[in-house]
């Protein structure tokens, strides 16, 4: 039998995160693996985008390391990281008099060198990714006459474009009608299930439930539970994080979660 060698796409050893002087987090050990999906659940303010940021190479942790792709962010290459992890920030650049093509082509910028111009093959790619968020037809509109959804599924056809081996998405629903929503998360499943590693950051506790393989449930005081998805959902470790009791109800194989 073959093994598969490679290293988990995320790891986080120990790692200390702090906000000013706050710790939003304490020693935080997380594996994600090819196929894994992790949201990451907790109130307002509980450290959420900081810690993605973290993860994400972009902010310095107190203490301990964050491995992406078995190596610290510095020891890659410089520009490298960018073609092994992709973050969906929680707000969007503004894209002055940019068309809808010519910012998708930006999840391709790392793969070109200084100089370069995007290939038909970038184009191609970039097309492809606008298509999977239903934004077929929409490539020479200019991005300041999309709606917020349209922006939103721009922005993650971006970062489908640079195809990483990792994505970070901060609230990915966002500016979402239901359909997209579940849209998008099928289509984060389908690239989980290819092998790719999704963390991301909700606030929908149900479809958490419903997409997560595993979970990591941040209490807001530096105190964390990571764990498979069905051992870290339950109501009371759920109405002790966000403040305010649950309750769940059975639907068929499913549990939902209800405000009480
Ligand atoms: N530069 C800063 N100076 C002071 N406090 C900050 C700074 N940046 C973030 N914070 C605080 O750090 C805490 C964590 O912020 P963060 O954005 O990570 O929370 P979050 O869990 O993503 O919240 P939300 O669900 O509201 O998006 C918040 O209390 C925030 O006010």
């Amino acid at each position: 039998m073959k093994m598969d060698v490679r290293p988990p796409v995320l790891a986080a050893e120990q790692l200390t995160v702090h906000v000013g002087r706050r710790d939003v987090l304490r020693e935080l050990n997380i594996t994600v693996q090819p196929g894994d999906t992790l949201v990451i659940l907790g109130r307002n303010g509980a450290g959420k985008t900081t810690l993605l940021h973290t993860l994400a190479g972009l902010r310095d942790a107190a203490r301990g390391v964050v491995l992406l792709s078995g190596q610290p962010y510095a020891a890659w290459p410089r520009g490298h990281e960018a073609c092994l992890r992709g973050l969906l920030a929680q707000s969007q650049p503004d894209f002055f008099s940019a068309t809808v093509l010519e910012t998708a082509l930006v999840g391709r910028h790392p793969y070109l060198g200084r100089w370069d111009w995007e290939s038909p093959e970038d184009e191609a790619i970039a097309l492809a990714a606008l298509a999977s968020m239903g934004l077929e037809g929409f490539a020479e509109r200019q991005v300041p006459t999309l709606s917020g959804g349209e922006r939103q599924r721009l922005a993650i056809a971006a970062l489908l474009a640079q195809r990483p081996r990792l994505y970070l998405l901060d609230e990915p629903l966002a500016h979402l009608d239901l359909h997209h929503q579940v849209a998008v998360l099928d289509h984060f499943g389908a690239l989980a299930a290819e092998g790719a590693g999704v963390v991301m950051v909700l606030h929908d506790i149900n479809l958490a439930a419903r997409y997560a393989s595993h979970v990591l449930l941040l209490d807001g005081a530096g105190g964390h539970v990571f764990g498979a998805a069905h051992d870290v959902l339950t109501t009371e470790r759920l109405s002790s994080a966000f403040g305010h009791p649950l309750r769940a109800v059975a639907d068929g194989a499913q549990t939902l979660f209800i405000p009480a």
